[in-house]
């Protein structure tokens, strides 16, 4: 046989093989154990055995067009707005409507968090990602009013602007900065006020520098090997969690010995807890709300502030009308008053278009996971009992017919605009809309503030590529300058 007729052979086995394995998940998951059902599904493509969809999701997240992975769906099998996949170990289907979004978000019945196993090993059994409803249901309205709500902002407020005011200071005098990295310090000691308040700067330091790399992890492959995010996160988790067990240990003993704690904080809550038959949390459940909260509770409201800072120095005309907004709410500021007031946040108009669009430019949590607790219809599309939900925030967020030119950071789109219902989910909807909405714009409008009145950012390196996973951020962390902007009386003014 000749050399050329060999390779001919091996070309045509090649050919085969991979024919064949890219029909494993569709034969497994779709013929097999859903028979005639399958037809009902909405089109897509279920990917290599194992690994599925991930390394085109992979591919495309980690080069500069994340979103040629979701248009490479669409490219195949037309705008339908569902497409099953396979995505981190599990069949599934991706939702990109608003509509659909909306509907999976807000229906309990058929609809329950899906997160895969790897996140679930991360964040915990027994945080809000894998219980229950009804201990959902208690937990939340535990937490939730603590960190939400007129009164609480009040509580937090002064020392959210203090915190935001010296670390503009310090910063400020520190030269070349990575920019994100000090406010997800600046963000995570904002959150452990809350919920830790008592706890030292060594004990804070240490969990946040657990808390970059558990994040990492979030939405890598599940390879528990070194060298692998995920590994690394698994290990992040594990010291995370033993900082915080010495915590509740001490605390408990402090509440046997019947020491005076100096001040009621969410952990001091989550120990008193009881539920309506008198059960209490143990120490497991405390440390997996623990880790959740403070996770979602600093990463996010990092993130989205460096990218607001980072939109109105890219864009002067924006800055210009903002700045503009914050010192007019300086003049209209009654005499005697020390600091922001939430009355003057709610007048901050201009402020918060240019927050809301920061938020639907960044989206942050690209998506969130749900499973289907039964065979449900969705924009005439069957998602059946057992399958995951990706609902698909970035495509709500980036739809041309709602957000015109929607890759561009445009704060004037919301003048006279309220999106429909679903077309702009930010923080999610429905049960598990995020607890933190108002206390994230609150600290991200405190911080604009500051930052307008008195500051500008000298970004070092404007081409610096972005990363998308797990959160998009510049990948040198926003390496920058922070300058304090000094008045003279002639009007102009020079960074010092
Ligand atoms: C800009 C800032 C933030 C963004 C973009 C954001 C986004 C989100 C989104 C989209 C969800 C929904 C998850 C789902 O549907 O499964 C969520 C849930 C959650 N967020 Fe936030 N978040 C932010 C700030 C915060 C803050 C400051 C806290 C802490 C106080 C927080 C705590 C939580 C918690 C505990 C959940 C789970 C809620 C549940 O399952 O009931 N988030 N967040």
């Amino acid at each position: 046989m000749g050399l050329e007729v060999l390779v001919g052979y091996c070309l045509i086995g090649v050919l085969i093989v991979r024919w064949v394995l890219r029909r494993v998940n569709c034969w497994y998951y779709e013929m097999m154990r859903l028979g005639q059902k399958r037809y009902d599904l909405p089109p897509g493509d279920l990917g290599w055995p194992f690994i599925g969809n991930m390394p085109s999701f992979l591919k495309a997240f980690k080069s500069s067009n994340p979103d040629s992975f979701i248009s490479s769906f669409v490219n195949r099998f037309g705008h339908t707005g569902l497409y099953k996949v396979h995505m981190f170990g599990n069949p599934g289907i991706i939702v990109t409507t608003a509509e659909a979004c909306r509907k999976v978000l807000t229906d309990d019945e058929h609809f329950k968090p899906g997160w895969p196993s790897s996140t679930v090993h991360l964040i915990g059994k027994k945080s809000f990602v894998d219980i229950s409803d009804e201990e959902h249901k208690w937990l939340r309205k535990l937490t939730a009013a603590p960190v939400n709500g007129h009164e609480a902002l009040t509580v937090y407020m002064k020392y959210i602007e203090d915190n935001v005011v010296t670390a503009l200071e310090k910063w400020a005098g520190m030269g070349q900065i990575e920019f994100l990295t000090e406010l997800r310090k600046l963000t995570f000691k904002i959150i452990m006020h809350i919920f830790l308040s008592t706890e030292s700067e060594q004990i804070r330091e240490a969990l946040e520098r657990e808390y970059t790399a558990l994040n990492y992890g979030v939405r890598a492959m599940a390879v528990n090997l070194p060298g692998f995010a995920y590994y690394n996160a698994l290990k992040a988790r594990k010291n995370l969690v033993a900082v915080l067990q010495a915590i509740v240990t001490k605390r408990r003993e402090m509440e046997e010995d019947k020491s005076p704690t100096v001040k009621k904080d969410m952990m001091d809550a989550l120990i008193d807890a009881e539920d309506e038959h008198g059960r209490k949390l143990d120490d497991e459940e405390i440390i997996d709300i623990l880790v959740m909260y403070l996770n979602a509770g600093h990463e996010s409201s990092g993130h989205t502030t460096m990218w607001a800072a980072l939109f109105l120095q890219k864009n002067p005309d924006v800055f210009k009308r903002a700045k503009a907004e914050q010192e007019e709410i300086v003049r209209n500021r009654p005499p005697g008053q020390e600091g922001l007031t939430l009355k003057e946040i709610r007048k901050m108009e201009y402020l918060s278009k240019v927050i809301d669009e920061t938020l639907r430019v960044v989206t942050f949590s690209l998506t969130v996971f749900r499973e289907a607790k039964k065979d449900v219809n969705v924009s005439g599309y069957t998602i059946p009992k057992g399958w995951k939900v990706l609902v698909w925030f970035r495509s709500v967020h980036f739809d041309p017919e709602t957000y015109r030119d929607p890759k561009k950071f445009d704060p004037s789109r919301w003048d006279g605009f309220t999106p429909k219902a679903g077309n702009f989910l930010p923080f999610g909807a429905g049960s598990r809309l995020c607890p933190g909405n108002d206390l994230a714009k609150l600290e991200i409008s405190v911080f604009l503030h500051h930052f307008l009145l008195n500051y500008e950012l000298e970004h070092h390196n404007p081409g610096s590529p972005l990363m998308y996973l797990p959160h998009t951020r510049p990948k040198d962390n926003c390496l920058g300058r922070i300058r304090r902007w000094v008045e003279f009386p002639g009007g102009g003014g020079f960074g010092e």
